[in-house]
């Protein structure tokens, strides 16, 4: 059986009367890095806090490694990992200290403690005070005390949130490594594309408590067409002449239009239209827009 590792069928949630998860349907495949991208309070922490059945979803709706949350709850939490908002960490005990105590509390051997600090790569920081760790530090103690009991999936809140730029790459070779080398599933929110963008082998985008995106990486940079943008004058003239030719006129502005574009040939067709209608182009530039732009205006499509 290979069901995905998570499979959320029409799910929908509210808080009181403000409906905050419609009908969303997400599915993530085993040993994938899928980045949950939105903006804030488009519903991430609330999809996560469901997954983690801290949130109470409705049966046959949150299926785990393809069994029921309500009916599974416990077998699916095993197999679970997870780092939401701050990670319960003790500031007055050392690094290696807070992975012995919850190994105690999980009944787990104090080996795998130093085993851990190895993996998330605190070993050096082993026996520091976690009060004098880094954001990033705590982070990655957080991420390995979610590691501890071996889960097979593990879900994170914005680990990279604060971070500094260094911070950021330890963060994300970590989850590489996880699931490359160690064969873990991981679901990653963030508000930021480019944060995940190198990491994720997947992205589901929601706003609004709506998925308005899952695919591959690859799938998304296809929806990224590059767009030409004219310099020129009149361009309101310019746009409806273009308009009548079957150009997708994407924006006017007063001395720049831009348009949908496909080939080089297509934008010296553009050029000599232009000219032998009496209009001076000053110059054509193909661009594509920078992921990041088209994951905004994909937030947008709902707004
Ligand atoms: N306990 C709660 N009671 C009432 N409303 C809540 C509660 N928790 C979240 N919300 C609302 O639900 C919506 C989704 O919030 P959620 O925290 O899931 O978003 P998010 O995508 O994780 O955003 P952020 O990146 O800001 O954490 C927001 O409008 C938020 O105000």
């Amino acid at each position: 059986m290979n069901s995905p590792a998570i499979q959320t069928c029409g799910l929908n949630y509210h808080f009181g009367d403000q409906k905050v998860i419609e009908n969303l349907s997400l599915e993530v495949n085993r040993g994938s890095i899928y980045g949950f991208l939105g903006p804030n309070g488009a519903g991430k922490t609330t999809t996560i806090k469901i997954l983690l059945n801290l949130l109470k979803s409705p049966k046959d709706t949150v299926f785990v490694f393809g069994r029921d949350m309500n009916t599974y709850r416990t077998a699916n939490l095993k197999k679970i990992g997870a780092l939401v908002e701050q990670p319960a960490i003790y500031a007055h005990m050392t690094g290696k200290e807070n992975l012995l105590n919850r190994c105690m509390l999980l009944g787990l051997s104090k080996n795998k403690a130093s085993e851990i600090l190895e993996l998330v790569g605190l070993g050096a920081a082993a026996h520091k005070k976690t009060g004098q760790y880094s954001l990033g530090m705590k982070q990655r103690l957080g991420i390995g005390l979610a590691l501890l009991p071996d889960p097979e999936l593990l879900l994170l809140d914005e680990p990279t949130n604060g971070l500094d730029p260094n911070g950021i790459i330890e963060i994300r070779s970590l989850m590489i490594e996880l699931a490359t080398k160690h064969e873990k599933t991981i679901l990653v929110s963030s508000h930021l594309l480019s944060e995940i963008e190198k990491t994720a082998t997947h992205v589901g985008i929601i706003n609004k408590g709506q998925l308005l995106f899952q695919g591959t990486i690859e799938d998304l940079h296809l929806l990224n067409k590059p767009v030409l943008t004219i310099e020129l004058n009149n361009t309101q003239a310019a746009a409806q002449l273009l308009s009548r030719e079957g150009y997708h006129i994407e924006e006017t502005k007063a001395d720049q239009l831009t348009l949908e574009y496909s080939s080089a040939e297509q934008s010296s067709q553009i050029n000599s239209l232009l000219v032998q209608n009496g209009f001076n182009v000053s110059s054509l530039h193909p661009i594509r827009k920078a992921l990041e732009e088209l994951f905004l205006d994909i937030t947008k499509t709902n707004n």
